[in-house]
Formats: C-alpha cells, structure tokens, sequence
C-alpha cells in the first residue's frame, strides 16, 4: 500500500515542526525516516495515522486521504508510538485482547499468543504491564501493531531501549515481513546501521524540511567523498602502531576485530599503500554509507550523483590490492 506525502505543514505555536516535506512510500517496501532530535519525525508519524491533522498539505494511505477517511486508514495502519502507555492493572495478554477486540479479530487468543511469541513475551504474557520494564513495554507496543497484520507498519523508533537480543527478534520481524508480505513498513531510528541493513529507501529530514530521500544504496553510494577502510590487525600489539599510524588519515573507530577510518576516498589508496605490510592482516575498502550520506545531507553539502575521482570502493580496493602486491 502506496504512501504519498505532499507538501505537509505543521506548526505547534512558533515552532515549525513540518515545513513542506513532499515524498512517496512505494508499496511493499521497508522506508526509514532519518532526522536530528526535533527534526520532526514523530509529527509526520501523529499525521500519517491520523493522530493530528496537517495545517496544510496532503497525506494518502493507498489512495486514501487521512483527513478525510482517518476511520478507514487507522484500520489499514499498525502504529507503534515513540512512547507507548499501557494500563498499568492490565497484563500483556489482556493489553493484547482488548486491542484484538477494538480491531475485530476472529480467532483472537491465537493471533494474541503468537504475536507474544513472536515479540518473546510468551512468558511474561500474565504479568501486570505496571511490572513491565521500558524494553519489554515497547516489545508488547510492537505486537499490538503487529496484531492484525496491516498492510502498513509506522514504527517509531521502534528499537529505542531494547536489550541486543530485543533488537536482534526485531530486525528478524522486520526481514520476514519485507520478505514474506507486501506491507509496507515506515520506521524511524537514530541506528544508522539498523536502517541501512533494514531500509530499502529513506528520507532526511531536518527542522521539519526535506533533506535528502532515495534509496539507501544510492544515497551511500552517492556520498563519494569518503570511504571506510577497515584494517585487521596482524596481531594487538601491532595494534597500537597501527592506530598511530592511521590516525592523520582520517576519522578513527577501534573496533573489536578492526581499525575503521573513514577518509576522503582520493586519499585511501596512499594511505593503504602507506601502512607497512606487516601490521595489516587483511583490509577491504567499503562506501562510507549511511552515515556519511545522512551527515552530508544534514550539513548541506550532498549532492546526488556526486562522484569522486577515483570510482567505487570495489574498484579502489582492488587498486589498493594491486599496488601493494607490486610495492610489497
Ligand atoms: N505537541 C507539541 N507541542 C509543541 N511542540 C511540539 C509538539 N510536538 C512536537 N513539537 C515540536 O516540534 C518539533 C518536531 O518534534 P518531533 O517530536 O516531531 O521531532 P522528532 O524528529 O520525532 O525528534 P526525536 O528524534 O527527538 O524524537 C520539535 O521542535 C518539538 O519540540
């Protein structure tokens, strides 16, 4: 189910939230909305289930205009709010049934226990939610959204609080549905990685305005200006010569395995060439990706279609495989 947003505008007071962001959700695909704190995502998800109404502007669920059919839409739509609330008497399952109940599900205590399975509540299912701790009350948000399998999810940063195994069962939800339906999923996270590894396209928004939008690997593939070259070290206490010696190349991150620096993508082949053979076990060049294009796109500078010199991180690595091999 198709969503178009056109020219939406919101104000609260003097705070302009929206200011005229125009995009398309195409159907079946897995959409993240990228933004600073403020930046007004959580007001788009409020319009686009229906929750407020824009002060100009137009926002359609397949075809159907929110304002006018809002009815309608919340029926097609599953939401999961940035904070979920609960009535603290009621235990998970009952939270579950009663939502069953407003959406008029048939074989309700099923759908119930399989999506607490299906979000790993099955255990704490008869516990009071008021017992709940913040990850386990964003797990059961999730499955009420999920309850009557709606052709569109809106997630609001629907892994915000969620231990790395809460985080893990999402992504796994979120990939079987891309792969096994055709809902359409719109979720917001400040988790770059996540939204890379989940999001088929996603737009940029900064003080309520459009910064960038396409798919992510164009947009990744678009901010050509860096790349991240990732070093193995030969072994840790090659580590530290290794760090010293990337640190003027670029922006530094000291993995666990690997050495990460994110460099001007002119730079990396001297700079690999530069590192004596003997501290790197291995290195692979790849698209400085999500990160670098959301960067880009807040700061002003991105430019779709912008290509450095020295072409993808593929080709550069293989040049950087090449001259080592002649140098070493
Ligand atoms: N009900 C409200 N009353 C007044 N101002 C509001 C209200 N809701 C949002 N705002 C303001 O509108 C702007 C956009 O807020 P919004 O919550 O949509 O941002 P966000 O992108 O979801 O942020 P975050 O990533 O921090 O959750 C902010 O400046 C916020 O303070």
């Amino acid at each position: 189910m198709k969503i178009t947003i056109t020219d939406v505008h919101k104000r609260y007071g003097d705070v302009v939230a929206l200011d005229g962001p125009s995009f398309e959700v195409p159907t079946g695909s897995t959409f993240g909305v990228l933004g600073t704190n403020g930046a007004g995502k959580s007001t788009l998800f409020g319009l686009l289930v229906g929750h407020d109404t824009p002060d100009s502007g137009r926002i359609e669920v397949g075809g159907l205009d929110v304002e006018e059919a809002g009815h309608r839409v919340r029926e097609r739509v599953g939401f999961l709010p940035e904070h979920t609330g609960f009535p603290d008497a009621m235990t998970g399952r009952e939270v579950l049934e009663v939502n069953a109940r407003i959406r008029g599900l048939e074989d309700r205590a099923d759908r119930v226990d399989e999506c607490l399975a299906l979000v790993g509540l099955s255990a704490a299912a008869d516990r009071a939610v008021s017992g709940y701790s913040n990850g386990m009350g964003r797990r059961l948000g999730l499955a009420a959204a999920l309850l009557s399998q709606p052709p569109v999810l809106v997630l609001d940063e629907p892994t915000a609080g969620l231990d790395p195994r809460g985080v893990a069962t999402f992504h796994r939800i979120v990939e079987r549905i891309d792969r096994e339906t055709d809902a359409t999923v719109v979720l917001s996270s400040h988790v770059l990685g996540e939204v890379e590894r989940l999001c088929d396209e996603v737009v940029v928004l900064d003080d309520g305005r459009l910064r960038a939008a396409g798919p992510v690997d164009e947009l990744c593939a678009a901010t050509s200006e860096e790349v991240t070259v990732s070093l193995r070290p030969t072994g840790d206490r090659d580590r530290e010569t290794l760090l010293e010696a990337v640190s003027s190349w670029g922006s530094v991150e000291n993995g666990e395995r690997t050495i990460d620096v994110r460099c001007p993508r002119d730079d990396a082949l001297e700079f690999v060439t530069s590192l004596e053979d003997d501290l790197i076990e291995r290195f692979e060049v790849r698209e400085a990706g999500l990160e670098a294009a959301f960067h880009e796109a807040i700061e002003g500078s991105f430019e779709a279609g912008d290509e450095g010199e020295t072409g993808s991180a593929d080709e550069l690595e293989a040049d950087v495989a090449e001259t080592r091999e002649v140098t070493s």
